[in-house]
């Protein structure tokens, strides 16, 4: 695990779009094509508008979510919203993004539909950018969740997984860990001193298996996917 910190929100966001960049640009040519997902919440809104500015072959890199609110694009809660709002724009309009939402009345009932287009549409994700919550969780994987264990099944054929727990204010829609334990690359990306003391106890090695508390460790501790946390100093 490679640990990167910066004096400024502004010179993290360029600095992991920098990367992001040259993963993506490595990956398409390479095969011709490039799948990420991106996370939401308010930290990633800078890093998207540094990397929607980057000349990149957006026309064959594929964009979806690691996870989403099951609301419409016009929410403010919507991370596909976000992402056409902060991302998409510029060179990076070109990219094709799937979302995780679909039409379904809730997740549960969109499950199916969602599997499929992700089974149709990605082979493998290359790049996946990784937020975290000041309660340990990341992606959707909330601590103590009653979906946690099909979240972060590793051998499971499922690449997304609905969490409708009823202490959340939205259900949502989540990539398990199947799925992007097969990514090329991953990174975890969070900023401010409220989230480092978190990230500290989320790396108390006496505490690695204690991963329904602080669901975040499951990036922490695994080895197939090389990881990169971009933070604040
Ligand atoms: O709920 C969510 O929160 C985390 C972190 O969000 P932030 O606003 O504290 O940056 C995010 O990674 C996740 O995608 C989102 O659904």
């Amino acid at each position: 695990m490679s640990d990167n910190r910066f004096e400024s929100s502004t010179v993290l966001a360029k600095q992991l779009a920098d990367a992001v960049s040259l993963c993506l640009k490595e990956r398409v040519e390479q095969k011709g094509r490039a799948c990420l997902a991106v996370s939401g919440g308010n930290t990633p809104k800078a890093f998207f508008e540094e990397l929607g500015k980057r000349q990149l072959p957006w026309s064959h890199i594929l964009v979806t979510l690691v996870d989403e609110r099951w609301v419409g694009e016009s929410d403010p809660s919507s991370n596909a919203g976000l992402v056409r709002e902060h991302l998409l724009r510029g060179p990076a309009k070109a990219a094709y993004f799937l979302p995780l939402k679909n039409s379904a009345l809730t997740p549960a009932a969109g499950f199916m539909a969602c599997e499929n287009s992700l089974h149709e549409q990605i082979s493998r994700l290359d790049v996946a950018v990784f937020g975290m919550g000041s309660d340990g969780h990341t992606a959707s994987w909330f601590p103590h969740s009653t979906a946690l264990d099909r979240c972060l099944d590793e051998s499971g054929s499922a690449w997304s997984c609905p969490v409708m727990d009823t202490e959340l204010a939205i259900p949502r829609m989540t990539l398990t860990w199947a799925m992007l334990s097969r990514c090329q690359k991953i990174f975890l990306h969070f900023e401010g001193d409220e989230k480092n003391s978190v990230f500290n106890a989320a790396c108390d090695p006496g505490q690695r298996q204690n991963i329904a508390a602080m669901p975040v460790r499951t990036l922490l501790f695994q080895s197939q996917v090389p990881l990169s946390i971009f933070r604040t100093s």
